[in-house]
């Protein structure tokens, strides 16, 4: 039986009073992409940052390829999200694209031209190649995010962790970006957390989905989850989802950051 890369028993996460989410039982296996859906504030980069180690569950565990949950695992790679570096950050692209190889301080380490030769085809991969010598700072939000991505598949993680990896990408970066990670996921056997606010531009590639909304969390294939009846009970609202041509749309929905299940308004 495969170990699976991420395991949570029990886990519940609050903050005061509020329940982000409460008794969840989870794993997620080499290979599978799944995608962490939810509006503002449901605990979406929450339950990123238990998987990292930086935020401890208020009850369960969390387990990485069968072990606890413990800061700076090598088995991890990270996309955060979306900040972006000061003007002054003495690093050139091509720099930060090699920390991640780099990260694998007890691994192999590759020599010089292997290492540039790997750094120019993550470069290549994302769309960075033209911008491989500019210092990160000078660049957009969408370059830098790029590189991002690019570091973090350096390490050939076995959990790969994506926070809105795609945020401020047109496009055609957002497919570029997406397509390599699920290379990543389905191709190098990674199971990809993935955390979003739109589905459609990954659908093609989720195995199944993680929605959090008002302290209530579903977990399931997409079209099991994503359906106006599973919506609507978790919002304790009317929402209205809608499949066209392979794309979902939620319709109506309410502020659920305000509302929260088992509370008084
Ligand atoms: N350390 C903390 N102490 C207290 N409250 C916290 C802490 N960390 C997160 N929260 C709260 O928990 C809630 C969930 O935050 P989180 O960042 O996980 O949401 P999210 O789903 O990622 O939101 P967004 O879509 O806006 O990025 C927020 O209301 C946040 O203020």
């Amino acid at each position: 039986m495969t170990t699976p890369a991420v395991s949570l028993q029990g886990a519940s996460l609050s903050f005061g009073n509020r329940v982000l989410w409460h008794d969840l039982d989870l794993e997620i296996n080499p290979g599978e992409f799944f995608a962490v859906l939810g509006p503002n504030g449901s605990g979406k980069t929450s339950f990123l940052r238990v998987l990292l180690g930086l935020q401890p569950l208020t009850h369960g565990s969390a387990r990485i390829n069968g072990s606890s949950v413990a800061r700076g695992s090598r088995d991890i790679g990270y996309i955060p999200q979306q900040k972006s570096f000061v003007p002054g950050t003495p690093l050139r692209a091509r720099d930060l694209v090699g920390l991640g190889l780099d990260g694998h301080r007890w691994g192999v380490r590759l020599n010089g031209r292997r290492h540039r030769r790997r750094v120019d085809e993550l470069l290549d991969l994302v769309g960075a190649s033209s911008y491989a010598e500019a210092p990160v700072g000078l660049l957009s939000g969408g370059e830098q995010q790029r590189l991002r991505a690019a570091q973090a598949l350096a390490t050939d993680p076995k959990v790969l962790l994506c926070d809105e990896p795609l945020l401020s990408l047109d496009l055609h970066h957002q497919q570029a970006v997406s397509a390599l990670i699920n290379a990543q996921c389905h191709e190098q056997n990674s199971a990809v957390v993935f955390v979003t606010h739109e589905i459609n531009p990954i659908i093609d590639y989720v195995d199944r989905v993680l929605y959090l909304a008002g302290g209530q969390f579903r977990v399931g294939a997409p079209e099991e989850v994503m359906t106006t009846e599973v919506l609507s009970d978790m919002y304790n609202s009317h929402v209205e989802v809608i499949h066209n041509e392979g794309r979902i749309i939620v319709v109506g929905l309410p502020d659920a950051t305000t509302h929260h299940h088992g509370e008084e308004d």
